[in-house]
């Protein structure tokens, strides 16, 4: 990647110029009522480098809930409060072809932890009094990756999905019964929406990108935040796992390790260089943001950001 800062931005310019093809297609989620409150075509992008600069677009006030990219700090605080040993005994490590809230993929464990049973299961695993601390512990470490002190609870969000998710219910019990944990299901769940309906903006999710670029050093004091091997399997499991059944087709085509979210985010983190967040609601059947997609998947060859080439 180039570093020119009037370079970068002008062809970041341009790259949000023919990402407009996009606008209109696809619908926001609906399962979650609330999700529907907000305006489909908004839009908003960064980039922060590893060296601290930032490069932000449209709607950069906009609050939003993170959904699945809570999905990556399940993960980072399952591995870092267990053996990545003990992690990987209750959820597998490959992708699936199934939609990210089927129960297909969960055999003796969760297909991957990027699907809805597999992040149910990390969250199980996070260490905590009681949900009240485990959350607050997931705030604050999606407060110190994302340099966001304003990260929050949605509750509107929060109710809302607590009214809808039957399926997850189901899950979490299906989990319970095949023994992968052993706590109150309802508990567990709980916990598992609540991280989904953290709310950010995008510079910070695109700054915890950058802390993932960065091997899990803080990109302005260099402390460690996140240790290195919890950010290398981290990492790789988004490159593997992180666009739902479409991980595949989007590593090939955009080549950067990303989470998508069903509120139209998705963060992409570029090893070394730069994370990355877009948000924009209107997702495609598999769940991810379309505009998103289009957009990194342009800025990916634009500004040499595929990990491949
Ligand atoms: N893909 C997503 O973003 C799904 C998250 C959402 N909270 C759910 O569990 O269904």
């Amino acid at each position: 990647m180039l570093y020119n800062r009037d370079l970068i931005n002008e062809k970041i310019l341009n790259a949000i110029e023919k990402s407009k093809d996009y606008i209109g297609l696809g619908e926001a989620a609906a399962y979650i009522p609330e999700l529907l409150n907000v305006d489909s075509d908004n839009f908003a992008f960064s980039l922060v480098t590893t060296n601290g600069e930032s490069f932000n677009y449209g709607d950069t006030e906009a609050v939003f809930s993170i959904q699945s990219i809570s999905k990556v700090i399940d993960l980072i605080m399952a591995l870092t409060d267990n053996n990545p040993s003990e992690v990987y005994a209750k959820v597998g490590s490959e992708p699936t072809k199934y939609e990210f809230n089927s129960l297909v993929p969960i055999g003796d464990t969760a297909a991957n932890p990027f699907i809805n049973a597999g992040a149910i299961t990390t969250t199980s695993m996070i260490v905590g009094k009681d949900n009240d601390e485990k959350f607050e512990r997931i705030l604050n470490t999606y407060r110190g990756m994302a340099k966001y002190p304003d990260a929050h609870l949605m509750e509107d969000v929060f109710h809302s999905e607590m009214k809808t998710t039957d399926r997850n219910k189901a899950i979490a019990y299906y989990l319970k019964s095949k023994g992968i944990f052993d706590q109150n299901p309802e508990e567990v769940l709980e916990l598992y929406v609540k991280a989904c309906s953290i709310g950010t903006n995008i510079t910070a999710l695109a700054t915890m990108g950058a802390l993932l670029a960065n091997k899990g050093y803080d990109i302005e004091d260099r402390r460690m935040l996140i240790p290195e091997p919890v950010v290398q399997l981290v990492v790789s499991q988004m490159a593997s796992c992180g666009m739902y059944e479409n991980s595949g087709n989007y590593l090939m085509n955009v080549g950067i390790p990303s989470k998508s979210g069903v509120s139209g985010a998705i963060v992409g983190v570029v090893p070394g260089v730069c994370g990355l967040g877009v948000y924009s609601p209107r997702l495609d059947k598999t769940g991810n943001s379309i505009r998103g997609k289009e957009l990194f998947k342009i800025l990916s060859q634009d500004l040499g950001l595929n990990i491949f080439v």
